[in-house]
């Protein structure tokens, strides 16, 4: 199963020896609890450790290969970020997709060696997600060939970019290109912050950290203003747009080609996502197969609470959504890999296709990880709201996802374009143009669902409704929008009034795409006790998910109200079935005790002895009568007493 989840049995065993090493190397483990360390510490320990893995990462990984980079950060570092957080995640991808090769020459070797570290400088203090009204400025001076940036005002000042505060010496600079007084509108460029030697921010340079986060607070997430400070005109990264000497602007081959690295978290942060739903999911149910609380049958011993179908309805379902996310995730990799190759040598026409299918994958994953993060934690009581369970720090850092690269709603009406447009293909009969991710909607279902009544149909029953019901919305949706127009409402205003419904059709679009990956892989595997274990899980998939958006099915009668009993029934049917390998298809996971961080997700099962030694080592219990006591409490009381 393990080779399932991370891609092949080489990865997975790859995994292995590395958390093996990683164990015996105690210099690379926390030196105590995070949650009892203040953010200075915690950020120290981080960089501390990154530092012996700059120097050790080869003897424990092939430091070429992202997954193996990634499951090191995840084991070594932890979720909650680190000093160059940015300078993987961003820096590193926008100087390989957006610099020339003369530039990646110069920049790309001292970033891998470590010997700069960057980050990614977009968001502003007033303006994140509409980046037409960015407010930093990079005028173009003829005369000395430089690039001028400017901060004209207080909402101009970069802010939220990850390790931007402290940490980063350079950075890539999103800003409004103007030259001889006409606006090419945002372009990336590449900017030394802080002296090299110092690390003292350079002249004309003010910058600093944001302050404390609901989560992440080990990255310096900070703001940047700049006063007239001057790069070089090749500092703009050229690999699609140049500038040369004399001015001249030679445009890029897709408008928003420059917009590839935010394309990249968007594809890459999907397994993330997965990743963290599967370790809170692993903490709950681990603890649910060791809490006892309660009987069933009162005549027998109080029961594991993993026994009530109220726990497993809980939690089951994003068992199966962190599965499905992983699978998802994988293939638009995959689809991401190709389509960067592709674009690399000219090819723009795939950008559309990845731009949708990423918009709206970002959003649904991330809410819907959120969601089962949540319930993960309430399923452990009160020893899930404990910092021992380490699962609020988990939601903490996933819900960022919900924001960065787009704020969701602001995403899924990205995705509502590309949908529209094929709808208007559909409506125009020119169906035959429609992708292969929107092909479904120029064809013509049955009248009804057919689920319950073709017997081992497997699960193309549930695909075509998942396809009529996201069909329908996205039909609906159009229709809406197109007839405001018909009215005379401008198309902007006709979007807004419609755009509800737009992100309706988004997410139904999307989890149709969620719920067709996972049957795609389901299929090709071989191994039958594999199978028959994610068949079950995908069984509990497709039913919960369509449960859950059945009223669009019901609305036009496509199922019926005997249809929905039976997947209610389904999914209680699952839930029992997948009991019995609940503990194990999170195990499966393979996360170690180091990765995970939770008193009470530990592999062992020894909760309650473990949770007792961590709230003694509690920074409060060094003492047995606190200072707020003897300097306020105690005169309190004795004053009271008098
Ligand atoms: C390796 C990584 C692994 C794991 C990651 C895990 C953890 C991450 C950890 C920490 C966090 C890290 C990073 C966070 C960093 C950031 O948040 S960086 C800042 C990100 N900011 C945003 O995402 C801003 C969101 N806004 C936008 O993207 C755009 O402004 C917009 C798309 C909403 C609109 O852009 P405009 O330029 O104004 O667009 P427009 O003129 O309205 O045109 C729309 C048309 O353009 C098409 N389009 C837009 N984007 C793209 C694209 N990327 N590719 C292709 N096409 C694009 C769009 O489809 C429209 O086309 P039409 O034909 O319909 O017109
Ligand atoms: C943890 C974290 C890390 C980050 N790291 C970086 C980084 O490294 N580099 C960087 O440059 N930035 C970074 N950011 C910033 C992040 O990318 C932005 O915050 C994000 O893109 C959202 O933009 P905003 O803050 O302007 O939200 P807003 O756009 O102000 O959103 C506020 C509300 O307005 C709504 N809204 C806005 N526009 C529309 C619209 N057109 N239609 C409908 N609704 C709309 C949104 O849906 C939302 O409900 C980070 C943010 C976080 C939280």
């Amino acid at each position: 199963m393990a080779a399932q989840i991370w891609g092949s049995e080489k990865r997975a065993r790859r995994r292995r020896e590395i958390s093996a090493k990683i164990a015996q190397m105690p210099e690379l483990h926390d030196s105590k609890p995070l949650p009892f360390m203040t953010r200075e510490e915690k950020i120290m320990e981080s960089a501390r450790k990154l530092t012996i893995l700059t120097e050790k990462m080869g003897q424990i990984i092939d430091p070429t290969d992202p997954a193996e980079l990634y499951h090191l950060n995840n084991e070594v570092l932890g979720l909650e970020g680190n000093p160059m957080a940015l300078h993987g995640v961003m820096f590193i991808p926008a100087l390989s997709a957006q610099a020339s090769d003369e530039q990646q020459a110069k920049w790309l070797p001292r970033a891998l060696r470590r010997e700069i570290i960057g980050t990614y400088a977009q968001t502003e203090l007033g303006h994140g997600t509409n980046l037409q009204n960015l407010e930093t400025t990079a005028t173009y001076d003829l005369a000395t060939q430089e690039f001028v940036l400017h901060t004209p005002q207080i909402t101009a000042l970069k802010w939220w970019p990850g390790n931007l505060g402290k940490s980063s010496n350079y950075a890539v600079v999103v800003a409004h290109m103007i030259i001889k007084a006409k606006n090419y509108g945002p372009h990336p460029f590449m900017v030394q912050l802080r002296d090299e030697k110092t690390h003292e921010p350079l002249p004309g340079i003010t910058i600093g950290d944001i302050g404390p986060k609901m989560a992440y607070n080990i990255v310096d997430n900070g703001f940047l203003g700049f006063n007239k400070y001057r790069i070089p005109r090749t500092n703009l990264l050229m690999r699609h747009t140049k500038v040369e000497a004399d001015g001249t602007y030679i445009k890029p081959p897709h408008a928003k080609i420059n917009y590839s690295a935010m394309v990249h978290v968007r594809a890459y942060m999907l397994t993330g996502q997965a990743i963290m739903l599967a370790s809170a999911l692993n903490i709950a149910t681990r603890y649910s197969s060791v809490r006892r609380q309660g009987q069933i049958d009162k005549s027998q011993p109080e029961v594991k609470v993993l026994e009530y179908q109220t726990q497993q309805h809980r939690l089951f379902p994003s068992i199966a959504r962190a599965y499905a996310f992983q699978f998802a995730g994988a293939e638009t990799v995959k689809l991401y890999e190709h389509v960067l190759k592709e674009m690399k040598s000219g090819n723009v026409s795939l950008m559309a296709d990845l731009h949708a299918l990423t918009s709206g994958l970002k959003s649904v994953v991330t809410y819907q990880t959120g969601e089962g993060i949540e319930q993960a934690r309430m399923a452990c009581g009160g020893h899930g709201y404990s910092m021992a369970s380490y699962i609020s720090e988990i939601y903490g850092v996933a819900i960022g996802g919900c924001t960065y690269e787009g704020e969701n709603m602001v995403m899924l009406l990205q995705l509502a374009r590309y949908l529209v447009k094929s709808a208007a293909l559909v409506k125009s009969g020119q169906s035959s143009k429609l992708g292969p991710l929107v092909a479904y909607l120029g064809v013509k279902s049955e009248p009804t669902s057919l689920i319950d009544r073709i017997p081992n149909s497997g699960f193309t029953e549930y695909v075509k409704t998942f396809q009529h019901v996201s069909k329908r919305q996205t039909l609906k949706a159009a229709d809406m929008f197109f007839g405001l127009m018909e009215k005379g409402e401008k198309r902007e205003i006709a979007w807004n009034k419609c755009s509800v419904e737009l992100n309706r059709a988004s997410r139904l679009h999307t989890r149709l795409f969620i719920v067709e990956a996972f049957v795609r892989r389901v299929n090709e595997i071989a191994d039958i006790r594999i199978k028959e274990a994610l068949t079950d899980l995908l069984h509990l998939h497709v039913n919960y998910e369509l449960l859950d958006i059945a009223s669009y099915a019901l609305e036009d009668g496509f199922l019926s109200a005997s249809q929905l009993d039976y997947i209610r029934d389904q999914v209680y049917l699952y839930l029992g079935k997948i009991r019995p390998n609940a503990v194990s298809l999170l195990d499966s996971w393979e996360f170690s005790d180091i990765e995970l961080r939770s008193v009470l997700g530990r592999r062992d099962g020894n909760v309650y002895e473990n949770l007792f030694k961590w709230a003694k080592s509690s920074p409060l219990n060094k003492t047995d009568v606190l200072s707020s006591v003897t300097q306020y409490l105690k005169p309190m009381m004795e004053k009271a007493r008098l």
